[in-house]
């Protein structure tokens, strides 16, 4: 722990808020996770429980650290339980607007000397800044999915952002045992700069018909040593989270070259998120994935 940061609030009890959660409660913080949805807090407690004690079945960790960190964790759909953080991390859907209204609806609750960080993929730490009452306390904190197995978490400062705000989150990450990078402020960062226009020329390439969904994979993992193939990959991100991104990339940065594929707009379109609504690219619901395309 850090001697600043002891409780930490996290917002959004999707894949990446559980992820944080548990690494953070991993490393002794008291963690309260807030949701709107009391189903959705529940499911992202029984993910965090699952993923802990497979941890204890690889011998990574003992079955007390398991209880350890489990007890470190709750949830709440109820705003004023984040009153005690002394940082808060918003991991809500990747929705400028759904961010801004978090925003107004958290700020109120928590201590004036209260950190905000945010874990947007792609979108302005400065505009998301200046939706909060303090934007020399709030700073982009990156983690990558699955966030309990990626090592890196990209640090990205808003122009307000005060040097004690950046030294305090450098500290808390480091303290989770996770390698940082330093991006700027620019759409996307760095990490999905470079990973969505490829994500998204694999949906080109899928839509132009000049591979199946298998084929593309295949030919990524094989051909380019990628651990999942691209279509794999947008998949477990979600799909909408993709889309959300390329937007931000083909607005803020104006180059046709960031334009998102139509095929990928109709999937999100249509509901298929991926794995987290059982059906992107892959139809994830019998007992292996099989391809939508
Ligand atoms: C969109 C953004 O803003 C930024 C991003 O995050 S972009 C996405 C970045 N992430 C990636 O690119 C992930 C690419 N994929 C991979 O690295 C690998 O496929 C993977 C690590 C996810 C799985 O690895 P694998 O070797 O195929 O599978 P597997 O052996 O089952 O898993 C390796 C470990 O990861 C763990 N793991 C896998 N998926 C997990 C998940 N969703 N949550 C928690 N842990 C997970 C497993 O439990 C296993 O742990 P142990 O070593 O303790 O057994
Ligand atoms: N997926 C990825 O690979 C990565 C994602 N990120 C970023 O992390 C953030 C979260 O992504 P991810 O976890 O994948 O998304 P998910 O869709 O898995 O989870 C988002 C969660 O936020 C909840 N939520 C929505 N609105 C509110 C609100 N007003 N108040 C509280 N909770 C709310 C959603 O509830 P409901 O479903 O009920 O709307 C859902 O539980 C995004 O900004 C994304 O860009 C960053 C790195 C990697």
């Amino acid at each position: 722990m850090t001697d600043k940061i002891s409780n930490v609030g996290v917002v959004g009890a999707g894949q990446m808020g559980c992820g944080i959660a548990q690494v953070s409660a991993a490393a002794g913080y008291k963690v309260t996770i807030y949701d709107l949805s009391k189903e959705r807090i529940e499911a992202g407690l029984a993910t965090i429980n699952g993923n802990l004690a497979r941890q204890v079945t690889n011998g990574k960790i003992t079955d007390e650290q398991r209880k350890e960190a489990l007890a470190l964790i709750s949830g709440s759909a109820d705003v004023n339980d984040l009153a005690p953080a002394d940082l808060v991390i918003e991991a809500a859907t990747e929705d400028e607007s759904v961010k801004r209204k978090i925003f107004a609806t958290v700020c109120p609750v928590l201590k004036p000397e209260a950190l905000i960080a945010t874990n947007t993929s792609s979108l302005s730490i400065t505009r998301l800044a200046s939706a909060t009452d303090r934007p020399e306390r709030f700073m982009g904190i990156h983690f990558m999915n699955p966030v309990p197995v990626m090592k890196l978490v990209e640090l990205v400062r808003g122009i307000a952002t005060d040097e004690t705000t950046f030294k305090t989150a450098k500290t808390f990450v480091s303290s989770l045992d996770k390698t940082i990078t330093v991006a700027e402020d620019f759409p996307a960062f760095i990490v999905n700069r470079i990973l969505l226009p490829m994500i998204n020329e694999a949906i080109y390439t899928l839509y132009e018909g000049v591979g199946s969904v298998e084929a593309i994979d295949t030919a990524m993992k094989l051909g380019a040593n990628h651990p999942m193939g691209p279509l794999q990959l947008a998949d477990f991100i979600g799909l909408d989270t993709c889309l959300s991104i390329m937007q931000v990339l083909h607005d803020g940065l104006a180059d046709s070259k960031y334009r998102p594929c139509p095929l990928l707009v109709k999937y999100v379109e249509a509901g298929w998120l991926g794995r987290k609504s059982g059906r992107g690219f892959y139809d994830y619901r019998g007992e292996v994935p099989v391809p939508t395309r």
